[in-house]
């Protein structure tokens, strides 16, 4: 029997099952065993189907958003409206067939839109496109579910349900629970809430279907089965999703008002012009992105060149960020000829903003993986070469005046940092 037939089964059987507190721990471990299955089915070693894996489409930019929806709903129209790049659209079904990238400049920064073949139901337990295309929104910062705003809303709960066979968990955050394997010593459960939607047995049944029977829990938040045996699986995937219903020049301002006050949607009409910078503007929130501006010793900073970076970036990511747009601009022998680093000389600053100055045409995807990657490559050799910083802005305790941080300072949008070297 194949996986997906499984799947299927154990699915049947989970229906024929009745839901109270007695069957609860054996529903519980169907459903682990269902993850299980649906993660062997995206695994490159599966041998149900080819890999789970996306379209070969280079990051780049800031920040990636892809766009999912079913077939026709204007996701081409959008991305010729809204980049450079011309998309296909046209009337019929499937007219893209591949994952196609544009480049929309806000606020200084370079977020990468990906136009994607459209889904039907079943993509993610099929072999084809499907597949593809919800394995690629597993490479997104930002997910836009775009619906036909004239078809019925049962359109978003079908393809919530396709990113969630992937494990794409869409407007959530990763529960609150402490997961620690161990060799030996049993299992230790603590929580510190009172758990209402699942119960310590289940939990321990679930453990005992993985064969775990060696770990420290600690919940601290009220979850479900289901997010229990999220945090087991581990390779959830955390995403911020908007809700874009296009095509609101055929329906009535009463149906565009309901839909535009639910929760994370917004309205638009590609075909119309109607609300794209609003659109943008939304995206750019969502992805949290924050603009800094690197400066040199005695020299202004120039802000017509700012470094962008996720929330929550230290003083160090802004330093490997700009090392890394460096990296791919330049050629270079050794890291420490990377922006004067290496210079034994103190107060050198990093050169201004290699970022945006000359942003690279495709930078390799190793250069843009996570910038944890980077350091490891990168940051041994650098890291004891790294000072102090200086910031100006929000983020500084003095502001308007500067304060000198540690490189694990967090900086904030419209800061502006200078790096001091040994
Ligand atoms: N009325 C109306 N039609 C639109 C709007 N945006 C796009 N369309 C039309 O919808 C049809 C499908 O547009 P596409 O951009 O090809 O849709 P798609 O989602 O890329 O479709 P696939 O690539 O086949 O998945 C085209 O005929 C567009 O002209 C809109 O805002 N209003
Ligand atoms: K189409
Ligand atoms: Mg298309």
């Amino acid at each position: 029997m194949g996986i997906i037939e499984k799947i299927k089964e154990i699915e049947e059987e989970m229906a024929r099952t009745q839901k109270n507190k007695a069957t609860e721990y054996h529903l519980g471990l169907l459903k682990a065993k269902i993850a299980r299955y649906r993660a062997q089915l995206l695994e490159p070693t599966s041998k149900s189907g080819p890999a789970g894996v996306g379209f070969d489409v280079q990051k780049s930019g800031d920040a990636r958003v892809a766009l999912i929806g079913f077939p026709s709903v204007g996701k081409s129209t959008l991305l010729s409206k809204v980049t450079h790049t011309q998309s296909e659209a046209a009337a019929y079904e499937f007219t893209t067939l591949t994952a196609i990238p544009g480049v929309i400049e806000y606020k200084g920064a370079r977020i990468q839109l990906l136009d994607l073949p459209g889904i039907v139901e079943g993509a993610s337990q099929g072999r084809g496109r499907g597949r593809q295309v919800v394995s690629t929104a597993k490479t997104a910062d930002l997910i836009l579910i775009m619906l036909d705003a004239t078809k019925s809303d049962e359109q978003r709960r079908l393809l919530e349900h396709e990113l969630d066979a992937v494990g794409i968990r869409l407007n959530k955050n990763k529960p609150d629970v402490v997961f620690k394997r161990k060799t030996t010593g049993g299992i230790t459960f603590n929580t510190t809430v009172k758990l209402t939607r699942t119960d310590e047995k289940t939990i321990r049944t679930i453990l005992a279907g993985y064969k775990l029977h060696n770990c420290d829990i600690m919940i601290r938040e009220d979850i479900t089965t289901d997010e229990f045996i999220d945090v087991l699986i581990g390779t959830r995937k955390y995403l911020p999703c908007l809700y874009v219903y296009n095509k609101i020049d055929a329906i009535s301002l009463e149906q565009v008002d309901k839909i535009a006050r639910q929760p994370h949607s917004l309205v638009i009409s590609c075909e119309m012009d109607l609300n794209l910078d609003y659109l943008i503007d939304r995206m750019w929130d969502e992805l949290r992105l924050v603009k800094i501006y690197t400066k040199k010793r005695g020299v202004h900073p120039d802000l017509s060149d700012p470094v962008c970076l996720r929330k929550g970036a230290t003083i160090e990511v802004p330093v490997f960020h700009i090392m890394l747009m460096s990296t791919s601009t330049q050629k270079r022998t050794s890291p420490h000829s990377i922006c004067d680093f290496g210079s034994p000389s103190a107060h050198t600053t990093l050169q201004t903003p290699l970022a945006y100055s000359n942003p690279p045409k495709s930078v390799s995807q190793k250069s843009l993986t996570p910038i944890q990657d980077v350091c490891n490559g990168i940051h041994r050799s650098l890291a004891p070469n790294l000072r102090y910083g200086l910031v100006w802005g929000k983020s500084s305790k003095f502001n308007p005046h500067a304060q000198k941080v540690s490189l694990h300072h967090q900086v904030a949008d419209e800061d502006v940092v200078s790096i001091f070297t040994k």
